[in-house]
């Protein structure tokens, strides 16, 4: 089981996300976000532990140009990408590196489409829909119906995401079969504000699903390819 804790703008908090084993951080350089750093304050967090897992970065809708500027910066490792599946693209050309493109889900139906968005991409990211009126497309804390993701193998891997919380992970888990996690309000005190507590919880959770799940499947469904790596 792979777990991401995303919107990570404080050292205290990244620090805490890598000491209890979070396979990836998250960082948003999305100005409406409460979870916004600046490519100055994301390398003065990441700095704290160098040797930290693989830093994602979270980017909506950008221009090439804004991407190159973070680099400057603050090396990252992932790019994960709101846009469309050609934005995703020219980002992966341009910098090399593995990009998740992030889909909003609402039905089982749109799985597919999904999929072929995520052609010659490194991962999906599988969240709810935004909220109606919300001014951002990821981080609202809202679930999707988990369920519509059982069984579902497509040719790349995939996170599940959005509304998933320390309390509620291990169900989401075992009801959409996910192998990899991500979560940003759901460790948080208030938007913005990560609760150290929450993250290690989170991630305890996690890993104990996983188990469950690897256990109750046949062993083959471990070398589907399905985890993010
Ligand atoms: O976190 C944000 O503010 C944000 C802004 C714009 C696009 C995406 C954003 N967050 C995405 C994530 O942190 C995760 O991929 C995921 O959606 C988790 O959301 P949450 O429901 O907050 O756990």
């Amino acid at each position: 089981m792979k777990v991401k804790i995303c919107g990570l703008n404080d050292a205290t908090a990244y620090e805490a996300a890598v000491e209890a084993g979070a396979d990836y951080t998250g960082f948003v350089f999305f100005p409406r976000s409460p979870r916004f750093v600046t490519p100055a304050q994301a390398a003065v967090i990441r700095a704290v532990r160098p040797d930290g897992p693989p830093a994602v970065g979270l980017f909506v809708k950008p221009e090439l140009d804004q991407i190159a500027e973070v680099l400057e910066s603050m090396p990252l490792d992932i790019f994960q990408i709101y846009g469309t599946p050609d934005l995703a693209q020219a980002v992966r050309a341009r910098f090399g590196r593995p990009v998740w493109l992030a889909r909003g889900i609402s039905a089982r139906e749109e799985l597919a489409a999904a999929e072929a968005a995520g052609v010659g991409l490194d991962a999906l990211m599988i969240e709810s829909k935004p909220p109606p009126g919300a001014d951002r497309p990821g981080g609202n804390a809202t679930a999707l119906d988990w369920s519509i993701l059982a069984g579902w193998t497509p040719s790349l891997p995939w996170l599940l995401a959005g509304g998933l919380t320390p309390e509620n992970v291990g169900e989401a888990i075992i009801a959409s079969g996910a192998t990899a996690v991500d979560v940003s309000s759901g460790v948080e005190s208030s938007p913005g504000i990560k609760d150290l507590a929450r993250i290690r919880n989170f991630i305890t959770a996690s890993r104990n699903a996983g188990r469950g799940l690897s256990a109750g499947k046949p062993a083959e469904y471990e070398s589907t390819g399905q985890g993010v790596s």
